[in-house]
């Protein structure tokens, strides 16, 4: 089979399945305090020397913020039927609360009107990690009043774009938000907080749960939430490796889900975080359950696992799997893991909608030549990748739609502009876009398994 035979399975997705691509404000936009916009975090973190590889920043970034309408005609070029973006909470509101930055709403209107006439369906992220920089002096999502502040944002936007938008996300990777944030500290607002970070997680599924009463009041239908998610294989059936796994699958894959369906965190969080945990009540537990009208599920990669007890908080450690392909994040390529994951959210949390609302690859892309920008390794990527969500589909899961991340080369947050996941090359001095050959191989298999728009 050539390489640029579309491999999708020999059964095509359910109608109406959505064949997008998925971006965030900070990542591609630039001009991050244009027209009354305010500072987020990530304007601060990344203009913060030694925060972000080479010292990049978002000022720029794709430029997408002037070239928007250019965007959308190549969305439309690909064949896309979905978009997936995030809005720039500072953009709306530029103190956080309080006064609504109309430039701000009507860009999105614009945006979302140049989808629509394309039939293109928006998939709207309210919240990809860039938190009005007002807020966070106001304690951020370690204040107790974040999930009124998330509430109220979001109902402004439900109101604006309710009627045109029928895909909303809560928030993207709570996950990510806490371990980066407040963690590890490698993302903004860079803490390193155990107990913090238990307190943040509780704020986002409260802000979670508020952002879903107050859309579902405005009538909205669909609001999910999407997570990154990662199966942990031990590395041997040793009864340490195996508890390992159990506790960074808990640790990545069910502090979030298990409380917005079940209203309780797993057990393993307490071992954990030991007296980092707080002492939740259980209707402070209770209050937490707002299952999603579909989980988004966002898949890179697997780990297998280890015990590693100098490896905190979890006590447990990646073991690198050098003989297996890998990609410029160093993420091994497995896309079995996606088939996996799939299968399991329809076992545990009772077969929920699901989107893919990521998925995609960095590789270190070769120069175009003559107009071509061979990158063989993605698009390798993306097949096998497509292949895996057929399987799950004909398992039973009712997978609804699959998003490639990115449709841009954008600025990966601490890494810069030094990981490139776009279908879409955008050259790093005149961010001219040019469609790679995986961009092309999305397009044919779209053509031929897709719904088409
Ligand atoms: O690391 C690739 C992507 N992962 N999920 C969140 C996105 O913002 C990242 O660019
Ligand atoms: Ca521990």
């Amino acid at each position: 089979m050539s390489e640029r035979t579309p491999a999708m399975p020999t059964d095509s997705p359910p109608n109406g399945f959505l064949w997008g691509a998925a971006t965030s404000a900070y990542q591609i936009e630039g001009s991050p305090l244009a027209d009354g916009a305010g500072p987020s975090i990530w304007h601060r973190f990344a203009h913060t020397p030694g925060r972000v590889l080479n010292d990049d920043t978002g000022d720029i970034a794709c430029d997408h913020y002037s070239r928007w309408r250019e965007d959308v005609a190549l969305m439309a070029s690909l064949g896309l039927n979905a978009y997936r973006f995030s809005v720039a909470w500072a953009r709306i509101l530029p103190e956080g609360t309080g006064r609504v930055n109309q430039a701000g709403l009507d860009f999105y209107r614009h945006l979302v009107d140049a989808l629509l006439e394309q039939g293109i369906e928006p998939m709207l992220t309210l919240y990809h990690w860039d938190l009005p920089e007002a807020l966070d002096a106001r304690g951020g999502w370690a204040s107790d009043a974040s999930p009124g502040w998330f509430a109220d944002y979001a109902q402004i936007l439900y109101r604006a774009l309710g009627d045109r938008v029928r895909l909303w996300i809560t928030l993207n990777e709570p996950w990510v938000i806490t371990a980066g944030g407040y963690l590890y500290g490698d993302l903004a607002p860079g803490h390193c907080n155990p107990r913090e970070s238990a307190i943040v997680a509780h704020n986002l599924l409260r802000a979670h749960a508020a952002a879903s009463a107050s859309g579902r009041a405005e009538g909205i239908e669909r609001i999910g939430l999407a997570v990154n998610l990662e199966p942990q294989d031990p590395a041997s059936d040793s009864p340490e490796d195996q508890d390992a796994a159990a506790r960074r699958d808990a640790f990545i894959n069910r502090w979030f889900l298990d409380p917005v369906f079940f209203g309780r965190y797993p057990a393993q969080m307490q071992t954990i975080f030991g007296t980092d945990w707080p002492d939740f009540s259980a209707s402070e537990l209770d209050a937490l359950r707002a299952p999603p009208d579909f989980v988004g599920v966002n898949y890179y990669s697997r780990s297998v696992v280890r015990a590693d007890p100098t490896a905190q908080p979890v006590g447990a450690r990646r073991v690198r799997q050098d003989t297996r392909p890998h990609t410029a994040m160093d993420w091994e390529v497995h896309p079995q893991g996606l088939t996996d994951i799939l299968v399991w959210i329809q076992g545990r949390y009772g077969n929920p909608p699901v989107y893919i609302t990521e998925n995609g690859a960095a590789f270190e892309d070769p120069q175009p030549v003559a107009g071509r920008l061979r990158d063989r390794e993605r698009l390798a990527y993306l097949r096998s990748h497509l292949r895996a969500a057929s399987r799950a589909l004909r398992r039973g899961v009712d997978l609804r739609g699959y998003f490639a991340w990115s449709l841009l080369d954008n600025f990966e947050w601490s890494y810069g502009y030094a990981k490139r996941f776009g279908l879409v090359r955008v050259d790093p001095v005149d961010r001219q876009r040019l469609i790679k050959d995986s961009g092309r191989f999305y397009r044919d298999a779209i053509r031929r398994y897709g719904g088409g728009r």
